[in-house]
């Protein structure tokens, strides 16, 4: 069986790559399953691509293997697209998912349902020793509700409300969400490019 190795600390994201890289019979693999221990990438970018590039050719570099690793954020148009890169330490170093959404919905207090939209958005980058980084995007829109509901997921799926949904992130079911989530819009680019690697 193929394996992948995800440079990401994230147990929730490894959850779902994982459950993506299965159905192609493949096992992907976090930075705390491997044998060496990483400190974690500085996320030092001021965008997605800046960010999970730093953290997929890092970890290629060290291992000089193929490496994907995911940067991920909310972005609120009220917020003027914050917390963005920053979500997830928005609250502070703790990386908190609960102070997190408390400051998000702090933040929205007074603000109507109308004008509560968001969007979740993935950038994956996928380097290679020797080779030039390949980057997959995928965007998810919603809006963030009064309050949390749902315990699935992770981060700020309790108080995202996907597009045609009634159902926060957190109330779908893990599968549901892997079909219409941001990372899964970014997979589909992914495949795509990998399907003509192999050709
Ligand atoms: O409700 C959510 N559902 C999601 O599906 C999701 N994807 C990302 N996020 C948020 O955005 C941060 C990423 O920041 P991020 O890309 O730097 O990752 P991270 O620092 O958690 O782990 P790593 O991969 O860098 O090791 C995360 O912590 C979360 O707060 C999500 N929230
Ligand atoms: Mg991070």
């Amino acid at each position: 069986m193929n394996k992948i190795i995800i440079a990401t600390k994230n147990a929730g994201k490894l959850k779902e790559f994982k459950a993506f890289f299965e159905q192609y019979d493949m096992t992907a693999y976090g930075l705390d399953e491997l044998d060496k221990q990483f400190d974690d990438v500085e996320e030092t970018g001021t965008t997605f691509e800046e960010n999970a590039a730093l953290k997929a050719e890092t970890i290629a570099g060290f291992l000089q293997v193929p490496v994907l690793a995911d940067d991920s954020g909310l972005e609120i148009d009220a917020l003027e697209g914050r917390p963005g890169v920053y979500s997830a330490r928005y609250a502070g170093e703790a990386k908190s998912d609960q102070a997190n959404m408390d400051k998000v919905l702090e933040e929205l207090q007074g603000v109507p349902a109308a004008e509560r939209t968001a969007r979740f958005v993935c950038v994956l980058a996928v380097s290679q020793p020797g080779k030039e980084t390949f980057y997959a995007r995928g965007h998810v829109e919603g809006v963030i509700t009064e309050v949390p509901q749902g315990e699935h997921g992770f981060g700020y799926d309790p108080v995202f409300q996907p597009e045609g949904y009634e159902k926060t992130m957190a109330q779908l079911e893990p599968a549901e969400k892997n079909q219409i989530s941001h990372r899964k819009q970014a997979m589909v680019h992914l495949e795509k490019w990998l399907n003509e690697q192999a050709k």
